[in-house]
């Protein structure tokens, strides 16, 4: 099938001017942002959201919708692309990105939503006829009329390799992940079929809002008498809320007394405030601070227990956002602006310290749903110099008997356990402790001594956390 230029209309017919559907004109603008710009969806869709709700265009439910539209359209980014790849009659890198992203909101709508077809496709086509012209309209119209041939299940029997045939590229297809990512996930989650396609299947689902509630500053109580609260499942200071709680109109959020963070972040914050520690508990450093979710809490429980806490970050507009996470923090702290692979404070000088270091953030494919597709492996080269320095600085910043907590927001065993044992083999002078114990009630938390949490087992991002005692 090929994109061609418009024809001239039949004499006679009249011209009907198409019809502009504010939703799908929005979700094309933010594919196209995504696209084009690099950005992020979850930065892109909110403002333009309120734009379009202060002209009246909008209400909760075109916004629900158009939301639905551009994640499901994301996440299902690698699904959709073998399905129109079997559809057109070229490779799909010669399609125009704006001809793609018009035939991919159509795909998803198609596949991925309960829009009935004929509307999927009328509504496909009128956006294209807007944002592409008449003539490319023809060609988004007749791909999207094969799409609605069949069913989401019927296009995966077509398109993906039986899964016997080729495991890995099966799961990639169907689960729409890269099969590099599939493959690291694997290695790191192991186990069977069933594991792995929990995950993946955990990865394509909209995570729940969780809420901190700061100790000392908010309680749970509090945060549960707002509409469509419920417990966490694992933090004491967790509470959970139901589709469509807004945060921004709670309080305590408003006045940073809670906050928005994932019960993965609030284990690795507890785990490490909690571990054991004999001598001196006073002065608590976190090396990569920004933008200050973690360093909130740390700062709220080292407040308790009278220690002060040094928050670092190396970016300086990222420390502003770490100053303004601890602002009203009840106890002492500090942020400064600092690389923590250079130290600005004395060996030896703390008795907890949490390096939460830059990764490929392939533990938080839930909420970037651009994410998986930006990633290359060679990303993984890019950071492990940097995770392995972080790691030994951090070793280097603790006291002896101290404790320092190695945390990513990725399961990647390149990441995690690799870079934990790289540096204990050569710097030497740390011992695991066995961090499972430190998450009370977390169930299936693998052999230890380190920590994976997974979306599909916790319901968190895939946190990865170590806790590192330095005996000299
Ligand atoms: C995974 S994020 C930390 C998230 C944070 N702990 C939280 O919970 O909000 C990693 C942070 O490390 C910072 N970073 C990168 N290189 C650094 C370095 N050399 N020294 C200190 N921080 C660094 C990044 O700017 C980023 O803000």
């Amino acid at each position: 099938m090929s994109d061609t230029s418009p024809r001239p209309r039949k004499p006679g017919k009249p011209y009907r001017r198409p019809k502009k559907d504010p939703v799908r004109m929005l979700a094309f603008e933010a594919l196209r942002a995504v696209d084009e710009r690099d950005a992020y969806a979850n930065l892109v869709l909110p403002p333009l959201l309120r734009k379009a709700r202060d002209k009246g265009d909008f209400d909760g439910r075109d916004a629900a919708l158009a939301t639905e539209l551009v994640y499901g359209t994301l996440r299902r980014q690698g699904t959709y692309d073998a399905v129109i790849s079997a559809c057109v009659d070229r490779p799909l890198r010669e399609v125009d990105p704006p001809v793609l992203d018009v035939l991919s909101l159509g795909v998803h709508q198609l596949l991925g939503t309960r829009i009935p077809s004929h509307a999927a496709v009328s509504a496909s086509v009128e956006l294209a006829r807007v944002v592409l012209g008449d003539g490319r309209a023809k060609f988004v119209n007749a791909v999207l009329r094969k799409v609605a041939q069949d069913d989401l299940d019927g296009w995966i029997q077509r398109v993906a390799p039986p899964y016997d045939d080729d495991p890995e590229e099966h799961l990639a297809v169907v689960h729409s992940h890269p099969r590099w990512v599939v493959s690291a996930l694997w290695d790191s989650l192991g186990g069977g079929r069933a594991g792995i396609e929990r995950l993946l299947e955990a990865d394509n689902e909209r995570p729940e809002v969780t809420l901190v509630a700061r100790p000392g500053r908010a309680t749970t109580e509090e945060l549960l008498g707002e509409e469509a609260a419920v417990p966490g499942r694992w933090s004491p200071y967790a509470v959970r809320l139901a589709e469509g709680g807004e945060p921004g109109a709670i309080e305590a959020v408003r006045e940073g007394r809670a906050g928005v963070q994932d019960e993965g972040s609030q284990l690795v914050a507890l785990a490490l405030a909690h571990a054991p520690l004999d001598g001196p508990d006073e002065r608590w450093l976190d090396g990569c601070a920004g933008p200050g979710g973690k360093a909130a809490l740390l700062g709220a429980l080292a407040a308790e227990r009278g220690a002060v806490l040094v928050a670092s970050e190396k970016q300086p507009h990222r420390a502003g956002l770490v100053a303004k996470a601890l602002a009203g923090n009840p106890g002492p702290y500090q942020v400064i602006a600092a690389d923590g692979t250079r130290p600005a404070w004395r060996a030896g000088s703390f008795d907890r310290v949490l390096v939460d270091v830059p990764c490929t953030g392939l533990g938080a494919l839930r909420r970037r749903p651009e994410a998986r597709w930006r990633r290359r492996p060679e990303d993984l080269e890019g950071f492990a110099p940097l995770q392995r320095e972080l790691l030994r600085v951090a070793l280097d910043s603790v006291r002896v008997g101290g404790v320092v907590g190695y945390a990513t927001c990725s399961p990647h065993l390149a990441e995690t356990r690799v870079v934990v044992e790289d540096v204990l083999k050569h710097r030497g002078g740390g011992e695991l402790i066995d961090a499972r114990g430190l998450l009370p009630g977390v169930p299936e938390l693998g052999e230890g001594p380190d920590v994976q949490l997974w979306p599909h087992l916790h319901g968190t991002d895939a946190m990865y956390l170590a806790l590192i005692r330095r005996v000299d």
